[in-house]
């Protein structure tokens, strides 16, 4: 029996043993334990006190993770075998932004992308010269939820081109990008590993139309299918960066597909945000499992979701600035945790990813923390907080803080009332990661420590994390369905047939 088959027998059995320790006995226990159960990575703190664990159940937690050979599986992804097994692909994205192996395969994967950086660096130092105020960058998943992010994260005011994002194959998402920008001052990018996803391609022609002229001058391309950029738009070779294939789509946002990153905070800055990333990198590999802090965060999902069986996560930023987290981590987790089969094709022993989902504080404490204070479900949370703010504003700053610490405060402790309705049974779990502040750097650690932490919880379950076989049902059946709203065919399924119906009274 491998460590995967007893996962939850393993944390089942400490979840019982720990079924009436509330995490604020479990700190009232221990002292020490505010302190102990705390990492710190470069510009990273995190705290896991609040976690409903003690030392023999995370002894368990990295016991099964030795056992499904954490160290050795991390060790082969940064050299570069072909752990992708269902795709036989590498996956490299470490690559990217570091050289922490010298294996073959990722020295070659490091030399092609500082050149591919390179030639990144003089098309943005082009741009910058150009007079262009505006770049639309079109792409869907992968190829646009990173990039969003890190901009709308660390974008500053001012002097830079103004980067937006044209995703949705929905017409009105154009509409609006295009709203109130020039033609004759605006560059796109059309980034797509594949060069085939239907969105991308419609809102690409979409973009090249209305550039009209100028899209002959100031059409990109990123894509790891350099030919047809060229075929299906005319772009020259000069104007396409390259992908490859073993960088998955929703980690290649430290590739070309980080072009409207550095357009938006210069390539300096960029460097910033692969070096914090590097950081993150070089930590999970040396750090032994119980100081490393991707490991921690994995052994900690691992037992919420194992151990005592919570279906969602949340994850939830004090910082106006992170309000695309959640949206990017959706995909980086979901897409590759969300798999019923282990490596060797047989069915998964118990469960996989919950539903993540989150968003920023202190708005959402004004609309779903009732649910999260008093709903019969419990949602784990990571609270993620910045500790030196930008602004000038630091009553507001204050105050954002105050509000972090008092939620994680009474998520864990609660408050016990005679009358239920007014009652906080307590013990629901949070992590609170804390940023020293929110620039390149600490995203680019931040945002690594979720990479490395979503492939240990692979490790733990046997799966591949790497492929996302589930969605191509759903682009095929489209393609297929396309016709028949055109009135050229007509759908076979009889609720299809009722619902295109109704449709075409329009
Ligand atoms: O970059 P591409 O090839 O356009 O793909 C976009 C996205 O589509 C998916 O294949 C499926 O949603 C993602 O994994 C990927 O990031």
């Amino acid at each position: 029996m491998t460590a995967t088959d007893r996962i939850d027998d393993t944390l089942r059995a400490h979840a019982e043993r720990l079924k009436h320790a509330r995490t604020a006995d479990l700190v009232a226990r221990s002292p020490s334990r505010a302190n102990d159960l705390a990492l710190r990575v470069g510009p990273i703190y995190a705290n896991f006190a609040r976690q409903g664990y003690d030392e023999p159940a995370l002894e368990a937690l990295f016991g099964l993770l030795r056992e499904a050979d954490a160290p050795g599986r991390l060790r082969a992804q940064f050299d570069g075998e072909a752990i992708n097994l269902t795709e036989g692909r590498a996956v490299l994205h470490t690559a990217l932004r570091g050289d922490t192996s010298q294996a073959p395969a990722a020295r070659e994967a490091h030399a092609q992308a500082l050149e591919a950086r390179a030639r990144m660096g003089e098309l943005v130092a082009s741009l910058e010269a150009s007079g262009v105020t505006d770049i639309v960058s079109v792409g869907i998943g992968g190829s646009d939820l990173g990039p969003r992010l890190a901009v709308d994260a660390l974008q500053g005011v001012g002097a830079r081109p103004r980067v937006h994002f044209l995703s949705n194959v929905d017409g009105h998402a154009a509409r609006r990008v295009l709203a109130g920008l020039d033609p004759a001052r605006t560059a796109g990018i059309l980034i797509s590993k594949t060069f085939s996803t239907q969105e991308t391609l419609l809102n690409g022609r979409l973009l090249a139309e209305w550039m009209g002229e100028a899209a002959a001058s100031r059409l990109y391309a990123v894509s790891a299918n350099t030919a047809r950029p060229a075929e299906a738009f005319g772009i020259p070779p000069a104007r396409i960066l390259p992908m490859w294939d073993w960088v998955g789509g929703r980690y290649s946002l430290w590739s070309a597909v980080g072009f409207p990153i550095a357009l938006a905070i210069g390539m300096e800055a960029f460097e910033a945000f692969l070096a914090g990333a590097a950081e993150m990198d070089a930590h999970v590999i040396e750090a032994p499992l119980e100081r490393n802090l991707p490991a921690w965060h994995a052994a900690t999902a691992i037992w919420n979701r194992n151990g005592l069986g919570h279906a969602t996560h949340a994850v939830l930023p004090y910082d106006e600035r992170l309000k695309l987290l959640s949206n990017y981590l959706q995909q980086l987790v979901m897409e590759s945790l969300g798999k019923s089969a282990r490596r060797d094709g047989s069915p998964v022993a118990g469960d996989t990813v919950p539903v993540w989902w989150g968003g920023v504080g202190t708005d959402t404490q004004h609309s779903f923390f009732q649910a999260l204070h008093q709903g019969t479900s419990i949602i784990p949370a990571d609270f993620i907080g910045i500790v030196r703010g930008d602004t000038p504003h630091v009553e507001n700053h204050r105050a954002l803080h105050a509000n972090l610490l008092a939620q994680t405060e009474a998520f864990a402790n609660g408050q016990a009332s005679d009358d239920l309705h007014r009652a906080y049974a307590g013990g629901r779990p949070t992590t609170t990661i804390l940023l020293d502040s929110l620039d390149p750097r600490a995203l680019g650690a931040l945002l690594a420590m979720y990479e490395h932490s979503v492939y240990l919880q692979s490790v733990a379950w046997d799966i591949n994390a790497f492929d996302q076989f589930g969605v191509e049902l759903g682009k095929q059946l489209a393609s297929r369905l396309l016709p028949a709203l055109s009135g050229e065919a007509e759908p076979e399924d009889p609720v299809t047939r009722a619902l295109l119906a109704e449709l075409r009274k329009g």
